[in-house]
């Protein structure tokens, strides 16, 4: 049986492109196991590298578009919310939070063009695998809490923000900057 599945009927409206694949944990007692990335498993180009994020309760990471690389995420523990937002024709569409859990593991596949932010009450520690090697100008940025996005946060008295992500423009900004720079 594969271990990593798409989720059969998402209640969600997810960006176009936005997968979510469910990942089986094989428990016995020993503990678990589980396939985190299996090549052939989703539509998506086998990443290039694999990052670690570990972030504190009140974190925020994003919002973030980026013009070329897809992003594979997975929650390993603690609780993580992704807002998403698609501003690829132009205009803000399919907002939505998902929360990731590492007590029920999923991955999340984000394409080039999502606004994608990663939000945290608690705290998580998740792996993030990338289409392309990093390249810093492959990020576009705008504020977490722009009206615009639509997306219904939930209330963080003092949001850690990296220094990028707090100095970061609106989402329409976000939203010119793509339909400039996307490749065609
Ligand atoms: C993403 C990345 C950052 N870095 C460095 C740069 C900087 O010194 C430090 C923190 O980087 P950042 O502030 O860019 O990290 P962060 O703001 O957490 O960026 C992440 O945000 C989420 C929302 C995503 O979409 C991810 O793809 C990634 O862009 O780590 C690398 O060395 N390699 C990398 O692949």
């Amino acid at each position: 049986m594969a271990s990593v599945e798409s989720l059969a009927a998402p209640a969600l409206d997810l960006p176009g492109g936005v997968q979510l694949l469910a990942l089986q944990p094989h428990t016995d007692q020993r503990g678990e196991l589980m396939e985190l990335y299996r090549d052939g498993g989703s539509d998506l180009a086998p990443p290039r590298q694999w990052n670690l994020l570990n972030s504190a309760p009140g974190s925020v990471r994003g919002m973030h578009a980026h013009l070329r690389h897809t992003d594979y995420v997975v929650v390993l523990s603690g609780v993580m919310l992704l807002g998403l937002c698609d501003t690829r024709q132009g205009f803000a569409a399919n907002s939505c939070i998902v929360e990731l859990r590492g007590d029920q593991p999923q991955a999340a596949i984000i394409p080039p063009g999502v606004v994608h932010g990663f939000v945290t009450t608690e705290g998580y520690s998740l792996v993030t695998g990338l289409s392309h090697t990093w390249n810093p100008a492959d990020d576009l940025c705008c504020r977490w809490d722009d009206p615009a996005l639509a997306l219904d946060w939930p209330h963080i008295e003092t949001p850690a923000l990296s220094a990028r992500d707090a100095a970061a423009g609106s989402l329409a900004e976000l939203a010119a900057a793509w339909n400039a720079n996307a490749p065609r």
